[in-house]
């Protein structure tokens, strides 16, 4: 269903813009839009996901387009949806090359394919975007990629060599304007150009996010919105340093943020005292917000604090930084690693003081994390995902409902339930450097239960309703539930702690001590991060 409770405005320093056209809660849809003007799966990810509804599949259930063998589909309805809608007119260039073209080359084609007299006119809502064309020509380097890619799209089309400059200027209108496709669990897919959408404007401290579910693409409200306010999205992370932000919005988009946060640096903890967040009793029982918010207060001193007696930590997230940035690069994943230990070393001085969402100190623990999935270390994985949603997300993420810290719910759930399958031996011995006295009192089926009745709980206003995530939450509740139903009376007494009906203090007391497990297992995230080999 198409939404749209935004309208346009125009302001001297932020161009055009979107406001909203009535007061919206926090989780409500702010626009929807079912058919997003381009959308270009990644070659990364050509195999797993379907080219039309843009969801992930088993790669052997999904069928290549037997001409081009470069677009797949989940079914025949989206195969013929898609050549209906694009792929009649690029099947054939596709056919042609020899190699798969780059995502903006495709985007831009398809771009062209979609003003078959072009030449004319841009469609208004595409021209009048900001494209920073004179930005873009001062580099001269830059200019002239952006130049030969226009050269060829123009060719490809067979519009006339003399639009060549006016397909460069939409080549801009698209690298200025375009968004990263994602899954629900922000995976990268393609991606989506949508001049609706392309209106928000950016904040480091943004009051509405996007959300990808298929092809339907979301800003949803971060936080409550009042009628006739600017909606603001983030275009860079906003867990990174304020010169890390900068340099990327100058460097990308041309502009440089005189948000709030930019404006005075402020750090997550302080943030996170100004934010208005709506808990709930059952994510208090894990992460419990009025705690939060006194840990807040003593961090901020801290900061102040190591601020006045060193100049010098500045220097060493500087240093951090480019340490993290030779791990993405590096040869091996032993290097990787092994790279990724040294930036957490350097910053030994925030571990010291318990400042684990000061940028960037989330980055590198979700990095080692996301080293440990990718290298099948899952158990690792587990205990380095729950130290992080419990230290970093509430403090970078402070809206409970925001898509990254319920995703990272949802993953802890996904690695419990495996925890769950292992034998108890197998467990034990992947995880060694946890007593196993301390890992017998965790019944990971229960834990599984519990943080899924968070996720669910959230899941609406992450993702919104009736959507595939949601639906996935869904399914993955029904099946613990009917496990649970096996075994005792816990599920029950779970299943009515999380509908808020009173299950006496048994519910609360159930929960609270499965989440002290699992505190405690997040206890043991630096040994496993000592211990760990890749
Ligand atoms: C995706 S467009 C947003 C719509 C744009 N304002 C327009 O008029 O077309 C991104 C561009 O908007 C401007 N912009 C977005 N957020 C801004 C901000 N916080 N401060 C200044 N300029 C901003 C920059 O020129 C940026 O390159």
């Amino acid at each position: 269903m198409e939404i749209n409770h935004s309208k346009l405005t125009k302001d001297p320093v932020l161009g055009n813009g979107i406001a909203a056209t009535k007061d919206l809660d926090a989780g409500e849809v702010v626009i929807c839009i079912n058919e997003p003007f381009v959308t270009v799966v990644e070659k990364d990810a050509l195999e797993r996901v379907c080219s039309y509804c843009m969801l992930e599949h088993e790669t052997s259930s999904l069928k290549r387009c037997t001409r081009c063998k470069v677009v797949r589909y989940c079914s025949a309805e989206c195969q013929k949806l898609d050549w209906k809608l694009i792929h009649k007119n690029e099947c054939s260039l596709l056919t042609k090359l020899p190699h798969t073209p780059p995502t903006s080359f495709r985007a831009l084609y398809q771009l062209l394919l979609r003003y078959p007299e072009f030449g004319t006119e841009l469609d208004p809502r595409s021209a009048n975007l900001e494209h920073h064309v004179h930005d873009f020509k001062k580099d001269e380097k830059r200019w002239g990629e952006t130049m030969l890619q226009a050269k060829a799209v123009t060719e490809y089309s067979k519009s006339p060599s003399t639009k060549t400059e006016k397909v460069a200027t939409l080549l801009c209108i698209m690298r200025i304007n375009g968004f990263r496709a994602a899954l629900p669990d922000d995976t990268p897919i393609g991606l989506c150009y949508e001049p609706t959408l392309a209106l928000a404007n950016h904040s480091c401290m943004p009051n509405g996010f996007i959300m990808f579910d298929g092809r339907c693409v979301s800003i949803i409200a971060l936080n409550p919105i009042k009628k006739d306010d600017n909606i603001f999205i983030t275009y860079v992370d906003p867990t990174q340093s304020r010169d890390t932000r900068r340099a990327e919005l100058r460097n990308r988009y041309f502009f440089d943020c005189n948000c709030e946060k930019c404006m005075d640096d402020e750090n997550p903890y302080e943030i996170f005292r100004k934010t208005r967040v709506v808990s709930s009793p059952e994510l208090d029982d894990f992460v419990d917000h009025k705690v939060l918010g006194t840990n807040a207060g003593s961090r901020i001193a801290t900061i102040q604090r190591l601020g006045q007696e060193s100049q010098s930590l500045s220097l060493v997230i500087t240093k951090v930084y480019g340490v993290l940035q030779q791990s993405r690069s590096a040869a091996s994943q032993t290097e990787r690693l092994s790279l990724l230990k040294q930036a957490l070393s350097d910053l030994s001085v925030l571990k010291a003081n318990q400042l684990f969402a000061l940028p960037p100190y989330p980055i590198i623990m979700d990095e080692l994390y996301i080293a440990y999935v990718d290298n099948g270390h899952l158990q690792s994985a587990l205990l380095l995902l729950l130290f992080i949603s419990l230290n970093c997300d509430p403090y970078s993420w402070p809206q409970p409902h925001h898509p990254f810290r319920v995703t990272h719910l949802f993953t802890i759930s996904r690695l419990l339930k495996y925890a769950a399958s292992l034998e108890p031996a197998t467990l034990a011995q992947n995880l060694s450097c946890v007593p196993k006295g301390i890992l017998e009192g965790i019944d990971f089926i229960d834990a599984t239960h519990a943080v899924l009745i968070l996720v669910n709980e959230f899941a609406p206003k992450s993702h919104g309703r009736d959507t595939t995530f949601a639906r996935q939450v869904q399914e993955e509740i029904r099946e613990v539930e009917e496990v649970q139903r096996l075994r005792g009376r816990t599920g029950e007494i779970l299943r009515r702690w999380q509908s808020g009906r009173d299950s006496g203090k048994e519910g609360i007391l159930i929960a609270k001590r499965i989440f002290d497990g699992l505190k405690t297992l997040a206890g043991f995230a630096f040994t496993v991060i000592e211990i760990q080999t890749l």
